[in-house]
């Protein structure tokens, strides 16, 4: 599995012979008794180090000179003691946490992986194994980390026939057929890879969720997977329907409120934790594009998840529930759809039970390239709650384009809300919709791996930089060496801006083709929903382009802290990237690079041509240092990006000026075809529309 990817970033190949020296371990110490999870972690050293080095170590009983030595409280007293200078910076590492250190104990020289549990072990062997794979220059080990995030999951957007929505990696992993009886490898595979993260938590089911799931065959099969996650500290949930009990025909309504509906509940989650004792608990959608949900019966979202919260409640279990939220009918449709959200969630702020998190989209539209970050962060200060972000690229060109997601994650982790500080210390948890399947590359390309990867990291340590994270992660994946790895993070760091100059510039959202939600269609205006409508948001005619949002359009604005408000109000002092997402100006509009508008944005299409033909060009001359089926891959991607990229540009500007009317300044290359050549394309094949 050296070529095709599979290994993702646990690589392990040889490391050049210096390298290889600096590698003193003569020998593996785990002192008491193994566990699964121990069992785990000397499994994936033996891995690391014999592909490393060629030979895997002995486990020993005593500690001696030159030993790998794991080791926790209660399994070393030392480490424990008074005099211990460990003991404190272990004390504060929590469950999960770990520390990496050169050590002497018991007077010998050791190099010690620390924890408080055996998954701090685990995460502290990953670590060290990152490390010496890929050693960031000269450091030494001194390595301590905890997770700031308790709540790490990924959602997989999977159906039980293995179609997988919105996703891009062929059918999912999850064979419900086979199980409980067969537990594919891959699954011991994803929990290694998860765990290498310390993702904690996978809800193994599409939110937009059957009945079926929580009947006792599913129940069983979902056993079996969380039978294999167990040693890997990864725990399931499972996307629960809101009328599960009515659709299963054992109660007469879904009211949360009903005494059957909830009594249906708890002996449901019994059951579910007679099989699963370590069962996380339920992620739910409702009352979001046509899901059932307690407003069906008048009821609120917080006495919906607070009936679920009650059942699951004596098992520790917890409820995720969405604030996606759109309604079919209402005032939103004429006037904002990104209101709603925080219009319907704001003022059930602490109403929810204390076992319910509210999981949030990084923005308030739908994982567009480039949203500011959603106004509920700041704004429910008694609620916990969870960022939902998208690593599988619904709308930034699939598996297909290259965009690494790390550098839109950090964009919204960082963003301050002058409420509550940045984003990321709203959060306490955080959820990623899964770019995973079962191709032989995971994620459909191989540098969707890096998404999967950053999302990670990221959920770990949200203040962590992305562009640390695309080193690491190109130095495991590809390699150490810096005329491999430098270019590949330049690569990684220029890509998502280069997406949204071809697709979305200035500010623009939702403007790709209905459904598939692949390629350009800004021209799109007779939907059922108007909400639906590319049109509804570029608002785009003779006289100018954008969404106002200010007091004098939908004043969703007001929904952010009042110094963004007062910041945004003006579109002098908007930042640039999201001009045209909170106002609506005119072509001639004075950009600040001298042009206008119009010559503005036409410049950014271009540059987004541009980027992707530097993208490619700078993947080229890498071809004598890459493996050659992971260079031809990547390659066949990268030159379908950049028609992709013409694509987009080309449709895009026959649209617009088609609206404004106006000529395209000198130097602006012209659509390769008139606009109906571009109404006319159609992509009925597109996967991932589940
Ligand atoms: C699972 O449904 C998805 C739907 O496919 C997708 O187009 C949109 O992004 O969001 C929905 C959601 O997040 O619920």
């Amino acid at each position: 599995a050296d070529e095709d990817g599979y290994d993702l970033w646990l690589r392990y190949r040889p490391l050049e012979r210096a390298a290889q020296q600096r590698i003193q371990v003569r020998s593996i110490v785990l002192p008491g008794a193994p566990s699964p999870t121990t069992d785990a972690a000397l499994a994936e050293l033996n891995k690391g180090l014999s592909g490393m080095t060629g030979r895997a170590p002995a486990s020993a009983a005593r500690i001696s000179d030159g030993a790998l030595l794991l080791a926790t409280p209660a399994r070393l007293p030392e480490l424990a003691a008074a005099a211990s200078p460990l003991r404190t910076e272990l004390a504060a590492l929590g469950d999960e946490g770990y520390l990496l250190r050169q050590a002497r104990i018991q007077g010998r020289n050791v190099t010690l992986i620390a924890a408080n549990s055996d998954i701090g072990l685990l995460y502290g062997a990953f670590a060290w194994l990152r490390e010496t794979a890929a050693p960031a220059a000269s450091r030494a080990l001194a390595v301590s980390s905890a997770p700031k995030l308790q709540l790490r999951l990924l959602n997989h957007w999977d159906n039980l026939d293995r179609t997988v929505e919105r996703g891009y990696a062929g059918q999912s992993i999850w064979d419900w057929w086979a199980l409980p009886d067969i537990k594919d490898q891959r699954y011991t595979d994803y929990a290694r890879a998860n765990a290498s993260l310390g993702i904690n938590g996978t809800v193994l089911n599409n939110v937009n969720s059957k009945p079926e799931v929580l009947t006792a065959p599913f129940i069983a099969k979902a056993a079996a997977v969380a039978d294999v996650l167990r040693p890997y500290g990864i725990k399931v949930y499972l996307s629960a329907r809101f009328s599960t009990p009515l659709e299963l025909h054992e109660t007469a309504t879904a009211d949360p409120l009903a005494p059957e509906v909830q009594q249906w509940w708890r002996a449901k989650a019994d059951e579910i934790y007679q099989a699963i004792p370590d069962f996380g608990g339920f992620l739910v959608k409702a009352n979001s594009e046509g899901q059932p949900g307690p407003q069906d019966y008048h009821r609120t979202h917080a006495d919906g998840a607070n009936m679920l919260a009650a059942a699951v409640a004596p098992h520790k279990g917890i409820v995720m529930w969405r604030a996606f939220v759109y309604a079919p009918k209402g005032a939103h449709l004429a006037d904002d759809r990104a209101k709603q959200a925080y219009e319907e969630f704001k003022p059930l702020d602490g109403k929810f039970a204390a076992n319910v998190l509210v999981q949030v989209k990084n923005g308030a539209i739908d994982f567009q390239p480039r949203e500011p970050f959603h106004p509920l962060f700041g704004a429910m200060p008694k609620t916990p709650l969870m960022m939902e972000f998208q690593i599988t690229k619904e709308y930034l060109g699939y598996s297909t384009d290259l965009a690494y997601l790390g550098a839109m994650f950090e964009e919204t982790l960082e963003s301050d809300t002058k409420a509550a500080g940045t984003v990321a210390q709203t959060l306490s948890g955080m959820a990623g919709v899964a770019n995973i399947g079962s191709d032989r590359n995971w994620a459909g390309s191989h540098f969707d791996q890096a998404n999967w990867y950053a999302y990670g990291r990221l959920a770990w340590n949200p203040q962590a930089k992305s562009r640390d994270i695309a080193a690491e992660w190109a130095a495991l994946t590809f390699s150490p060496d810096q005329r491999v790895a430098a270019p590949i993070v330049d690569m990684l760091m220029m890509s998502r801006e280069t997406v949204v100059d071809y697709m979305t510039p200035l500010g623009l959202h939702h403007l790709m083709g209905t459904s598939h939600h692949h390629g350009p269609a800004p021209w799109v205006d007779n939907l059922e929903r108007p909400d639906w409508n590319p049109v509804y948001y570029h608002r785009a005619d003779r006289n100018g382009i954008g969404f106002n949002r200010t007091a004098t359009g939908s004043s969703a604005l007001q929904q952010y802290a009042p110094e963004i408000a007062r910041q945004y109000a003006d579109p002098r002092t908007t930042p640039e990237q999201l001009l045209l997402w909170f106002h609506h100006l005119p072509w001639d509009y004075a950009m600040p690079s001298g042009r206008t508008l119009w010559a503005e944005l036409l410049a950014r299409y271009d540059k987004g041509v541009a980027g992707t033909k530097s993208l490619h060009a700078r993947w080229v001359v890498l071809k004598p240092l890459i493996d050659a089926r992971r260079y031809t891959e990547v390659e066949q991607r990268l030159a379908r990006q950049i028609n992709n990229a013409i694509l987009w540009r080309d449709a895009s500007i026959a649209y617009f000026q088609s609206v404004s009317g106006l000529p395209l300044p000198p130097g602006v290359q012209a659509p390769a075809h008139p606009l109906s050549y571009y109404k006319a394309l159609s992509y009925p094949y597109a996967p991932g529309r589940g």
